[in-house]
């Protein structure tokens, strides 16, 4: 399967609500604390304007949009890195996340309960990488004495790894997230294999309702992201959560009654897979035209694997034309023509936006 996204919060904050949103599931959502157990896994596809535009061109007889993946995990308290509330098991579903999407209560409502009865957001994030931070500390520890007990055979890669768990060690112990720690690609790709979950990239969404108070909520949460380079995106996630079965009409008026300008949704999902930094390549003919998603950095021969393990096992070569080119000359005779249709190999650095044509023998 591909990158995920772990959608993390308090307990009965709108974290099903959203997961439900994103990826049309039906996770259970109740106002009461700990309703998910089990995470729940969705896809999201993820809407790029770039496909029906090559579709006014091309008329193929389908379109299919990239996608994402989200899990709906159980809610996190005080304490869950020791094992309170539903504890450890939980920090483990998100560290099978690549990403982090952090849900933070936003909105006053008495009838929804609060499990520590103040809607107080800040504190809320804080608890919640509290909880990350000290269960990093945990993972950080045990993988030096895991590398002492080697000592015996100590090599200049084990003493590389020990510097840096002691460099996240002493930035843990100031009660920080490591995603802020000054740590070069070289040195997270040596503790990679932890996959330490302060680290993982995160944004913030704001659950916020008409109230007045959610506006102050959202102002806070901004200055607290903007210190860590994070975005907030505020969503409305009951109501979002009605508009999804309305026709468009139904929609129109609905937004408009509740004053909603824009779904929050499309922008949710646009940043996570930034934050997954995820790039989309397109394959295009009159039967599909297709958004792949794949990490940014892919070569030719990784997109190839990604439509088919036969494209990659006799990959010859891969043709590429631009986006934008396509667009522009909507022709590929013309855009050979002019001499910007390419021919790459299988260590070609795949760029988004690319129309690829693979050429391979089985
Ligand atoms: N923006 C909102 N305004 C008002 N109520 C909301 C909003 N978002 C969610 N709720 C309500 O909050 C309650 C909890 O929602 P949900 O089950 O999605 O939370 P959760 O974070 O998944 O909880 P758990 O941790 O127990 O799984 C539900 O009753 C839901 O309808
Ligand atoms: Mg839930």
């Amino acid at each position: 399967m591909g990158l995920k996204c772990g959608i993390i919060g308090l307990p009965n904050v709108g974290k099903s609500t959203l997961f439900n949103i994103l990826t049309k599931g039906n996770s259970a959502v109740a106002n009461f604390p700990f309703c998910t157990i089990k995470p729940n896994i969705g896809i999201a596809p993820v809407f790029d304007q770039r496909l029906s535009k090559l579709a006014q061109i091309i008329s193929p007889k389908k379109i299919t949009h990239a996608f994402i993946e989200f899990i709906d995990i159980a809610g996190l308290v005080k304490g869950a890195s020791k094992g309170e509330g539903l504890g450890n098991q939980f920090l483990s579903n998100i560290r099978e996340a690549d990403a982090i999407v952090h849900v933070i209560r936003c909105f006053k409502d008495d009838n929804i309960t609060h499990i520590y009865n103040d809607i107080r957001p800040l504190q809320d994030v804080d608890i919640i990488n509290t909880e990350l931070i000290l269960s990093d500390f945990d993972t950080c520890e045990k993988a030096i004495l895991q590398l002492q007990k080697k000592t015996k055979n100590t090599n200049h890669e084990t003493e590389k790894k020990m510097n840096v768990l002691k460099k996240c060690i002493s930035h843990l112990k100031k009660c920080l997230m490591l995603k802020i720690l000054d740590l070069n690609t070289d040195e997270k790709e040596i503790i990679s294999d932890l996959r330490l979950l302060s680290l993982k990239p995160t944004m913030y969404i704001a659950n916020i309702n008409e109230d007045k108070a959610s506006y102050c909520f959202l102002q806070d949460l901004n200055k607290l992201a903007k210190k860590e380079d994070a975005v907030v995106i505020p969503i409305y996630a009951n109501l979002e959560l009605e508009l999804i079965n309305m026709n468009t009409e139904e929609k129109k008026s609905f937004m408009h009654e509740f004053n909603i300008t824009n779904s929050g949704l499309n922008n949710i999902i646009q940043n996570s897979y930034k934050l997954l930094n995820l790039i989309t390549f397109f394959t295009a003919g009159e039967k599909e035209i297709r958004a792949w998603e794949i990490l940014n950095g892919s070569t030719s021969l990784q997109a190839a694997h990604k439509i088919h393990s036969d494209f990659s096992k006799g990959f010859i070569r891969a043709q590429i034309i631009k986006y934008l080119d396509f667009i522009k000359y909507k022709s590929e005779v013309k855009i050979r023509e002019i001499g910007r249709f390419k021919t790459e190999g299988k260590n070609y650095q795949i760029q988004d936006g690319d129309i690829v044509h693979f050429l391979f023998n089985i």
